[in-house]
């Protein structure tokens, strides 16, 4: 299954495209696209609340087209029956589509108020306010409205994008911006990145893609795509009888500073409980030599330790300390498969050498930065990483040639050619300390039985969030998830997908 994510850019290309294949033969007016989307947007409304409602629903329009799909669905829920308020921002100049929709809720049983403040009994907030063509941050009575939603307690629909949120980047647009926070939102012609990734998670609720039967016009190959099982489906295999340790890989761990065991000691358990063969962690200090709980893991001096041949996994409580930073250039320079985690980032963010020499690593490299660990890389600021995360997780896949998990709500996975997946697995139960951890090992266990780093970071993502879903769901969270739940719950996932793709 495909799912890709289209920029504004693609998305307004798309729908000049089908407002000539859709307009009625040898004539020039006003393409059917609106009157399409007034239709989903209203059936949706309607799944959302069950069927048509006793209560009033609010419907907010703005000057744009956005807020002519808005006025059709006024027209549309006021026609079948339903109690519609209406508020409207009208523009002072609206597109012909839109002042078609202005006209039929006009004429319909919709009521048209100037503020929402007898409305507060709705059963249902329709946010046609702002779409794709938002362009500074909300001000004035549309800021108003928005910021009176937040206090609404029933659903809130939002028509293609809620309002005050950036399409392209998932970030609310500011300075000092306010977005709507809907439960659903019915995104029309194509789904969006915005939807999927950083506060774009918060604020889209449960996301709904409606081409307008605009089907065969997606010609221009989509860049982003939402991450699922399909991308990296044909790496899955079961394990054959006439197999050994040999046959499923050796992971290193290179970390165990003094004062974090812990962190080295949470990748090996994941690279363990996703089939590594063989784990070791190689620490940089001396340590514990056992991890009681996990006794198959083995404990080395990483000075003395033969990294070549294995797939190291760098960074998980390795700490800064020269003799650190001299195993991490050992193993950079070495061809195996290489994550690059937590303290080995920041030193290749303090070493423009060590990150030139990353770059030119010979094997599969997967870097899992978070975006404080990202911004170091580039040398900006975490909220500068955080203001797109698509293009910083691009850039610093190009830079350091390297596939790049930029982590947190929407881990956005990036390869050197610009090929992008969103993460729609996992929730805030794994923000706390020591998920990163695991997640390096699972990264590591799937490049050490051969998987291109792609799909391998692809998968660990996928896992990674799905493992966490299915604690919360079995009542593990999100409150209070710990790190160190989550190795068997991917080895769960992991079983469960690889049974998948046996039987597919
Ligand atoms: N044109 C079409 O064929 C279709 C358009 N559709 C809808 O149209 C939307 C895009 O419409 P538009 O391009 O008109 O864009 P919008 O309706 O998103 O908003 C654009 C209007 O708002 C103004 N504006 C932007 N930011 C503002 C701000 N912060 N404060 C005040 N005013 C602001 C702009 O100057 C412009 O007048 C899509 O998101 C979708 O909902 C759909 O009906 C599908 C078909
Ligand atoms: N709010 C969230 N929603 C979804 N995933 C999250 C959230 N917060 C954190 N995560 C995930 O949890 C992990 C945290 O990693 P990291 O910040 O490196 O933590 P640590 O260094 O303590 O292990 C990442 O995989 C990240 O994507
Ligand atoms: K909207």
């Amino acid at each position: 299954m495909d799912n890709p994510l289209y920029s504004v850019a693609q998305i307004r290309a798309i729908e000049q495209a089908a407002q000539s294949q859709l307009r009625p033969l040898g004539t020039s007016g006003p393409s059917p696209l609106m009157r399409r989307a007034g239709e989903a947007a209203s059936t949706y409304a309607l799944e959302v609340l069950g069927g048509l409602p006793t209560g009033r629903i609010l419907v907010l329009a703005g000057p744009g087209n956005n807020g002519g799909d808005a006025l059709e669905v006024a027209a549309n829920l006021a026609n079948l029956g339903a109690n519609v308020d209406v508020v409207h921002l009208a523009g002072t100049a609206p597109s012909p589509e839109t002042g078609h929709a202005l006209a039929r809720a006009q004429a319909s049983r919709a009521r048209f108020v100037s503020d929402v403040a007898d409305c507060n009994g709705c059963c249902l907030v329709v946010d046609g306010l702002f779409g794709i063509g938002l362009a500074r941050p909300l001000a004035g009575q549309a800021r108003a409205l928005v910021e009176w939603t937040h206090g609404m307690a029933c659903p809130v629909l939002a028509l293609d994008v809620p309002s005050g949120l950036d399409a392209d980047t998932g970030s609310v647009v500011g300075p000092d911006g306010v977005a709507v926070r809907a439960t659903h939102t019915i995104t029309f012609l194509g789904d969006k990145p915005g939807l999927h990734t950083g506060d774009g998670c918060d604020h889209a609720g449960r996301v709904h893609v409606n081409r307008l039967g605009a089907h065969g016009l997606h010609t221009e190959a989509a860049h982003a795509r939402l991450n699922a099982p399909a991308l990296f489906a044909g790496c899955l295999a079961p394990r054959r009888n006439n197999s050994h340790k040999g046959t499923y890989g050796d992971v290193a761990v290179l970390g165990g500073a003094r004062g974090m065991a812990g962190a080295g000691i949470l990748a090996a358990r994941a690279a363990l409980y996703a089939g590594a063969g063989r784990v070791f962690v190689a620490a940089v200090d001396p340590g514990p030599g056992l991890d009681p709980l996990q006794p198959e893991i083995m404990f080395r001096d990483a000075a003395g330790f033969a990294f070549d041949g294995r797939t190291v996994v760098a960074g998980p409580g390795m700490g800064d300390s020269a003799g650190a930073t001299h195993l991490l250039s050992k193993v950079i320079d070495g061809t195996g498969p290489l994550v690059v985690d937590a303290d080995a980032l920041n030193l290749c963010a303090a070493s423009p050498d060590l990150a030139a020499r990353l770059a030119a690593h010979g094997g599969e490299v997967v870097i899992t930065p978070h975006p404080l660990e990202a911004a170091r890389l580039l040398g900006v600021t975490a909220a500068v990483v955080q203001a797109d995360r698509l293009e910083n997780a691009r850039e610093l896949a190009e830079r350091l040639d390297a596939v790049v998990v930029l982590k947190g709500a929407g881990s956005v996975i990036a390869r050197p050619d610009g090929e992008v997946a969103l993460n729609a697995t996992g929730n805030p139960g794994l923000a706390t300390g020591g998920t990163g951890d695991v997640l390096a090992g699972l990264v590591g266990t799937l490049l050490g039985q051969g998987w291109p780093a792609w799909e391998a970071a692809l998968a660990a993502t996928w896992l990674h969030g799905a493992a966490a879903d299915r604690l919360v769901a079995g009542g593990a969270g999100p409150i209070g998830l710990t790190a160190g739940e989550l190795p068997r719950a991917i080895r769960a996932e992991l079983n469960a997908l690889v049974a998948d793709a046996a039987l597919a």
